[in-house]
């Protein structure tokens, strides 16, 4: 094993909501609030007004943004017929004014806002005294990257680092339940954990990904939503004979039996990253133990100050 560091330079249709309030029923003294007909529990409310969400939106079929303003009878879009829904408009509780040109249509998501929060990244990280980044890890079935993922996340912990990692396989089982071994669902779960991956590491957390990820236009679309520097790639570069050798869940041996199709190196392809901050590489049959690997990324962490505020 060796390692290659720093290739790569330093580097609405949407649900809207209207706060409606109610009156305090005597069912509350049972320790539960009945709202408009909704039995929740009362615990953590403000007990003389109490108010709940309402969903409020509804769109037409011409696309245009509509409130249910609750009772009044007005036109929509010009031409149609009065309904029961205003307009979604600047009279709008929540959108007046300056809101409103900071508007934005994002994807299929129309009329959204970026909400600001008080705390900000450079708080957080202050608190945890360490940076947040994506410690991607890249390589074929087989290659090591969970086993990998396990030791950076130890070692780190021991450090008194906080730590998560995104494994694929679990991923699967959840958040990506949805999605199969196909081309497209393969980018659209590296899109989901790129997000979420961003998210973990704008709460300051040091977040590492442990995915096949083997298509290199992927990769590089959610190193594009970090900050320069905070997408940390590493390279398993185990090679397929190796990852074949090792077939810890028979899954190769399926794979070449025909038995599962569109598997990664046998007939799905990998391509190897052209450009990532360290590569993990086996010489001959060398193969570097999982916690010296975590050293060396623990040690870019460290030369590269994401262990300090
Ligand atoms: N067709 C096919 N190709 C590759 N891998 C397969 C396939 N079918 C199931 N598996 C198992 O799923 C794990 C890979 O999931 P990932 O989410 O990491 O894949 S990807 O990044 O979306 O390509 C992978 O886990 P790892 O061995 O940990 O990589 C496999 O166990
Ligand atoms: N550095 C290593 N040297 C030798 N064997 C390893 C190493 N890392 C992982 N393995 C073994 O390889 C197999 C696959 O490891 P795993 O971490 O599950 O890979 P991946 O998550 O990439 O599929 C496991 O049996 C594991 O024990």
């Amino acid at each position: 094993m060796s390692t290659t560091q720093a290739l790569r330079p330093p580097a609405c249709s949407c649900g809207m909501f209207q706060n409606v309030e109610c009156r305090p029923l005597a069912v509350e003294k049972l320790g539960f609030a009945t709202l408009c007909g909704m039995k929740i529990n009362g615990v953590g409310l403000n007990r003389s007004r109490r108010s709940f969400l309402k969903p409020i939106m509804a769109k037409e079929d011409n696309g245009a943004s509509l409130i249910d303003d609750g009772n009044a009878k007005c036109q929509g879009a010009a031409g149609k017929k009065p309904n029961s829904f205003t307009p979604f408009t600047n009279h709008s509780p929540v959108l007046t004014g300056k809101n409103l040109s900071e508007m934005a249509n994002i994807g299929n998501s129309m009329n959204i806002l970026w909400h600001k929060s008080p705390i900000q990244k450079h708080d957080r990280q202050q608190l945890l005294q360490q940076r947040g980044c994506v410690i991607w890890l890249t390589g074929l079935s087989g290659s090591g990257k969970s086993t990998l993922a396990c030791a950076l996340s130890r070692g780190l912990h021991l450090r008194g680092k906080l730590t998560y990692i995104l494994d694929g396989d679990n991923i699967r089982h959840g958040l990506s339940r949805d999605l199969s071994f196909r081309a497209e669902d393969r980018s659209e779960n590296i899109r989901r954990i790129g997000e979420v991956a961003k998210l973990l590491a704008d709460a300051g957390v040091i977040c590492i990904t442990s995915l096949i990820s083997p298509y290199g236009k992927d990769r590089d679309a959610c190193r594009a939503l970090l900050p320069e520097g905070d997408f940390i790639e590493v390279f398993i570069d185990v090679p397929l004979h190796v990852c074949e050798a090792r077939d810890p869940k028979g899954l190769y041996k399926l794979a070449r039996a025909g038995k599962i199709k569109d598997f990664t190196g046998i007939d799905d392809p990998y391509e190897p990253p052209c450009s990532c901050e360290i590569v993990l590489q086996q010489k001959g049959s060398e193969c570097m133990s999982p916690s010296d690997m975590a050293e060396i990324v623990i040690s870019y962490l460290e030369k590269n100050g994401y262990l300090r505020a």
